[in-house]
């Protein structure tokens, strides 16, 4: 498990460890990290030109720690001073290990721009002339080291207001913080490492977490030699209607491929001649009423891809939820309980899976601040609605109270093509019916279908089948410890 931190719990942590040793051990431990990933990245120290944005912070220390060792063993060091006034023990450090100050022309002839702008201590928006040089940094041929976190992202939540640095690498000093893993932040993060400053035993507890391939493997329920496909767990998929057919299709695609021991597909006479026709393996309920008492037996429940929203949703919606079965709402599921609220009150789980403007009805928020704080309206919309909360996008995160968010670190954003959350509902729904709690069910179900979305695209564009073909090759990647 990979777990972050917000800037709070990192500067409360820093204080506790800071107690017990001599002042600027700290920055010299980040410094030494600091230089040893720079100089992999260079290959060879000797005659590179390395070039620091320095701020007028503790971040700006650690490039210029980190600026002298790298002029130690023969780099051509320059800094470029942001602030009014810059660390003043670490510029003296790099100056007497033949660093220089420059202006940012610089930035033209660097091998390496180290950005020690800003860290965890910014607020807001970068001024000028940090927003300025952020901008010249992203766009000189050299890469990019983030000092800690990238200048312009909030270290806390990922997000980013106006001009932020997009880095190669960040070298993050005693943690990892959550905004290097949300989006937009993580986007701007590149490969996250992390140096070891001894923070470890002051840590709390984390702020989110993201599962590993292992954590994956480990969650995944195996069939043993007892197994038959009834203990395996039977999910029931209520998808699709006469004018959406394909969504049908492939929720029970989704589920059929991770894992599910049947699925069972109740709907009208147009989806389910296309079910039928796409999946043999499938049971099949022609409803001509909203009814799931002909359905038969099952563990779980998928409500909602292409179902359409009128009275015949509502009905299904209302009989699903009635049940003390765990219970995935999606899609037009989610455009009915947003109508009708009071239908998520149940004790038995229930996982909802709206895209952000899905997330927007159903809390009553506007869709472009939760793309902005994805954790904040997750979190909030798990605890106001009592639900576990998959919010879809960009980086895909899980809510359920009281444990940390879970942030998924697969998926690509060829994934956003139509159909493909349909897939995603099939899959988490076939976990939720294998036995997993629906914090489980959405976030494995979140890490493989990224990952099968990456194996579909492999740098070209997919279509939401292709996705539900690669979920064995995922499942498998995910079992080899090869994800
Ligand atoms: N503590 C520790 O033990 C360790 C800490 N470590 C390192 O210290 C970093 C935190 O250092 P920090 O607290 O000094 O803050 P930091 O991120 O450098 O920036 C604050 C300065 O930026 C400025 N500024 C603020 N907002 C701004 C804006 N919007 N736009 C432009 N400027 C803005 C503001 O300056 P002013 O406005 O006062 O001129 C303020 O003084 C941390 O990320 C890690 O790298 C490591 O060495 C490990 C040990
Ligand atoms: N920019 C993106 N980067 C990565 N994944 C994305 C992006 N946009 C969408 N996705 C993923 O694609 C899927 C789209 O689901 P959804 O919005 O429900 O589409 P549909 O309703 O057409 O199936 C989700 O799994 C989502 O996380
Ligand atoms: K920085």
């Amino acid at each position: 498990m990979r777990t972050a931190y917000t800037a709070d719990q990192i500067r409360a942590a820093e204080h506790v460890l800071m107690a017990g040793l001599p002042p600027g051990t700290l920055m010299q431990r980040a410094a030494a990290g600091l230089a040893a990933a720079c100089a992999g990245l260079l290959g060879r120290v000797y005659g590179s030109r390395v070039v620091l944005l320095v701020g007028s912070g503790d971040n700006g220390g650690d490039a210029l720690y980190a600026g002298e060792r790298l002029a130690r063993r023969g780099a051509r060091v320059e800094a470029i001073l942001a602030g009014s006034r810059a660390h003043e023990a670490g510029l003296a450090a790099l100056l007497r290990a033949g660093g220089r100050v420059a202006g940012p022309g610089a930035l033209t002839r660097a091998d390496l721009i180290m950005d020690g702008l800003v860290g965890i201590g910014v607020s807001g928006a970068l001024r000028e002339p940090y927003a300025g040089l952020a901008e010249e940094a992203n766009a000189a041929r050299a890469p990019v080291v983030a000092v800690d976190v990238p200048s312009g992202v909030d270290a806390s939540t990922g997000r980013v207001q106006g001009a932020a640095v997009r880095a190669l690498v960040t070298v993050t000093m005693g943690a990892v913080k959550t905004g290097l893993l949300v989006d937009p932040g993580a986007g701007h993060a590149g490969r996250v490492e992390l140096v070891d400053i001894g923070l470890g035993p002051c840590l709390p507890d984390p702020d989110v977490a993201a599962l590993t391939g292992g954590d994956v493997d480990d969650l995944l329920p195996r069939p043993g030699k007892e197994s038959d496909k009834y203990r395996r767990g039977v999910l029931g998929v209520l998808a699709g209607s006469d004018l959406y057919t394909g969504a049908a299709v492939l929720a029970v695609g989704g589920a059929l491929r991770a894992g599910a021991g049947m699925v069972r597909y109740a709907g009208p006479a147009e989806p389910v001649a296309q079910v039928r026709a796409a999946w043999p393996e499938a049971v099949i309920t022609l409803l001509d009423r909203p009814s799931i008492k002909d359905v038969g037996r099952v563990q779980a429940w998928v409500l909602g891809p292409g179902l359409g929203t009128g009275d015949w949703a509502h009905e299904l919606a209302a009989q699903v939820l009635g049940t003390g079965l765990p219970v995935l709402v999606d899609a037009d599921g989610l455009t009915v309980v947003a109508r009708d609220r009071s239908l998520l009150r149940r004790a038995a789980p229930t996982l909802i899976t709206p895209h952000a403007g899905e997330l927007a009805r159903l809390i009553r928020a506007e869709r472009a601040d939760i793309e902005a704080a994805r954790l904040q309206h997750a979190r909030a919309a798990a605890a106001e609605l009592g639900v576990t909360v998959l919010l879809k996008g960009s980086t895909t995160v899980v809510a359920e109270e009281p444990r940390p968010v879970r942030v998924n670190p697969t998926g690509t954003s060829w994934l956003a093509t139509g159909g493909t959350g349909d897939v995603l509902s099939g899959v988490a729904g076939a976990l939720l019916a294998q036995g997993l709690g629906a914090y489980d069910a959405g976030s494995c179900a979140a890490y493989l279908h990224g990952l099968a979305g990456r194996l579909a695209a492999d740098g070209a564009p997919l279509a939401a089948a292709d996705v539900a073909t690669a979920l064995p090759a995922a499942f498998r990647a995910v079992a080899a410890g090869g994800a």
